[in-house]
């Protein structure tokens, strides 16, 4: 995310239009720019537009205000043993676990819908799975799926680790677009997908399957470090993000919305 901010919001200075910041985006991602990005009288850009003073060195302090701000938000919930060992395994492994920060977003939105039953795609060493379990109601079950049974060996051990009995996850080895049509349709209170992301329309229409109404289904990782609005070529990857994020945010069935915490995590709850 500090990337993002260095490439779009450094490099924009404050005092010029806002608009001028989002003129870098795809404007495929976001076709209606005018109507979204006019700031309000008396919004925050205005009032630091009117104020006389050296902008440069203002948008220095605002920069670095935020950057603080966002490794402070980051850091805010404090990860426990378990949730290090874990993460120390996934570095290990060449992967990329879910931010302190996201792992919070995940605890809190699993709260909220009061999970009992939650389908995660990409189990890794489990430090998203911690996050969730501590977020679902006692008795909830974390269904999670991944094709590396070695790293879903590390998360049964972090889980037991940090606290949670064997019967509060169920590890299913494999392929989610292989395993995801043998769940339950509705039977899921929050769907976490963090898998492959070539794969992530596919997942959407699955969650859609299997969340009950006024469940939530949420997409780690869908600023793709800054490249999902940058307007150069990309990989694949990132043209699937931005199908998904605008099939998200058109679709009639949910409420979405797109959390800047981490690398980007889109929600949406079932209608
Ligand atoms: C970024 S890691 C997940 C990290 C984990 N959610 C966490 O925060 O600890 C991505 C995981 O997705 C798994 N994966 C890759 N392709 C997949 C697929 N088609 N279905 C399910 N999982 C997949 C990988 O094996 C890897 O463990």
């Amino acid at each position: 995310m500090l990337i993002w901010l260095r490439q779009h919001v450094i490099a924009t200075p404050l005092h010029a239009p806002l608009h001028a910041l989002f003129h870098r985006l795809p404007p495929a991602l976001f076709p209606h720019p005018s109507k979204r990005l006019v700031p309000s009288a008396g919004s925050r850009h205005q009032r630091i537009q009117s104020r006389p003073g050296n902008h440069g060195d203002r948008e220095r302090v605002i920069t670095g205000n935020r950057q603080t701000s966002w490794a402070f938000a980051d850091a805010f919930v404090a990860e426990d043993e378990a949730l290090r060992w874990a993460r120390d395994r996934a570095h290990e492994a060449g992967l990329r676990p879910v931010s302190p920060g996201t792992g919070a977003a995940l605890r809190l939105l699993a709260a909220t819908v009061d999970a009992k039953a939650v389908a995660e795609i990409g189990t890794g060493t489990g430090v998203s799975g911690i996050h969730l379990l501590h977020g679902m109601r006692p008795d909830g079950v974390l269904t999670t799926v991944d094709p590396e049974p070695d790293r879903q060996q590390f998360a049964r051990q972090a889980f037991r680790a940090a606290g949670f009995a064997s019967n509060r996850a169920r590890f299913i080895p494999g392929r989610a677009l292989d395993v995801l049509p043998r769940l339950a349709d509705a039977g899921y209170d929050l769907v976490f997908c963090d898998g492959d992301r070539l794969e992530c329309l596919d997942y959407l229409a699955e969650s859609l399957r299997l969340l009950r109404p006024g469940g939530l289904v949420v997409f780690e990782g869908v600023f793709a470090d800054g490249r999902t609005v940058e307007s150069g070529p990309q990989p694949a990857e990132v043209g699937r993000l931005r199908e998904l994020l605008r099939a998200v945010r058109e679709s009639q069935d949910l409420v979405p919305s797109l959390l800047p915490v981490g690398d980007g995590l889109l929600c949406g709850v079932k209608r």
